[in-house]
């Protein structure tokens, strides 16, 4: 079984778009919960155009109600405060998440759209790795597919991979072949990355229609999924949705 964790940055995007607190994002958080998520992501950035700093605890809390439910923030460990933003670093060890995504955005990014590039000096990176971990949170590092980067990822101490799959979302999009050879790839670097010791996360564009192929990746724990899911529930209704996630899922 794969855990569908449901990223509800764009939420927050709809709220910040008025004043007032419209939708709320912890009963929409809840409400995920309560039809089928079995995990919450979401991805502050200084600028705070989606996630709030003052988001994070109340959603931490919430998680913290269930038994199984998973807090996965993700995010760049080098944005530094802003205005009422206190710093990435300084939100995970206020929320000491289940999981921490790491993700080398720049701050003025729109959205993610590579993995970490680990052929430099590390050792910054090494050292938040291990201020998460030493908070008792799982650390994933947002990877492309691409084993010469992978096989570095060990020594980092990091104990995930989140595979960045909008270069197999844009694929899928271009042709059926053309998703299968790039499906190709990511599952050679998955089987790779579990060689090493590594648990398997992924996530950027995934939706209901690329995930019938995707939800075979070998050896994968974990999707988090928001963009597409966010359509597809004013299409289809977020209860139908989850549910149509789960069971594509569930028999994965
Ligand atoms: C790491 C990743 O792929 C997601 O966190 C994604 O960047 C979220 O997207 P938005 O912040 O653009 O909703
Ligand atoms: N880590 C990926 C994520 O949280 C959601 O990405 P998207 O589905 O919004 O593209």
């Amino acid at each position: 079984m794969v855990i569908l964790s449901v990223n509800i940055n764009k939420i927050a995007l709809i709220r910040n778009s008025r004043e007032g607190n419209n939708p709320d994002l912890v009963s929409y958080a809840r409400n995920c919960i309560e039809l089928g998520a079995q995990g919450i992501t979401v991805h502050p950035r200084p600028d705070q155009r989606h996630i709030r700093a003052d988001d994070i605890v109340p959603l931490a809390q919430l998680c913290s109600e269930f038994p199984n439910i998973e807090f996965n923030i993700e995010g760049n460990p080098n944005a530094e405060s802003l205005g009422s933003y206190p710093g990435f670093l300084e939100l995970v060890r206020i929320a000491k998440p289940h999981q921490v995504t790491l993700v080398p955005d720049s701050d003025d990014q729109l959205t993610s759209d590579h993995g970490f590039d680990l052929s430099g000096d590390n050792t910054a990176l090494e050292q938040q790795i291990a201020f998460c971990k030493a908070l008792g949170c799982r650390v994933s590092l947002f990877m492309d597919a691409d084993i010469e980067q992978l096989q570095r990822v060990p020594s980092t101490g990091a104990d995930r991979v989140e595979f960045y799959t909008g270069p197999f979302a844009d694929a899928w999009n271009e042709s059926e072949q053309a998703g299968k050879d790039s499906f190709a790839l990511y599952a050679h670097c998955a089987e790779f990355a579990h060689s090493l010791g590594l648990g398997i996360n992924a996530g950027h564009d995934l939706n209901l229609e690329n995930m019938r192929l995707f939800k075979s990746l070998p050896e994968l724990s974990e999707v988090s999924i928001g963009h597409a899911l966010t359509i597809e529930s004013l299409e289809q209704g977020l209860a139908t949705t989850l549910q149509r996630y789960r069971a594509l899922l569930a028999d994965a």
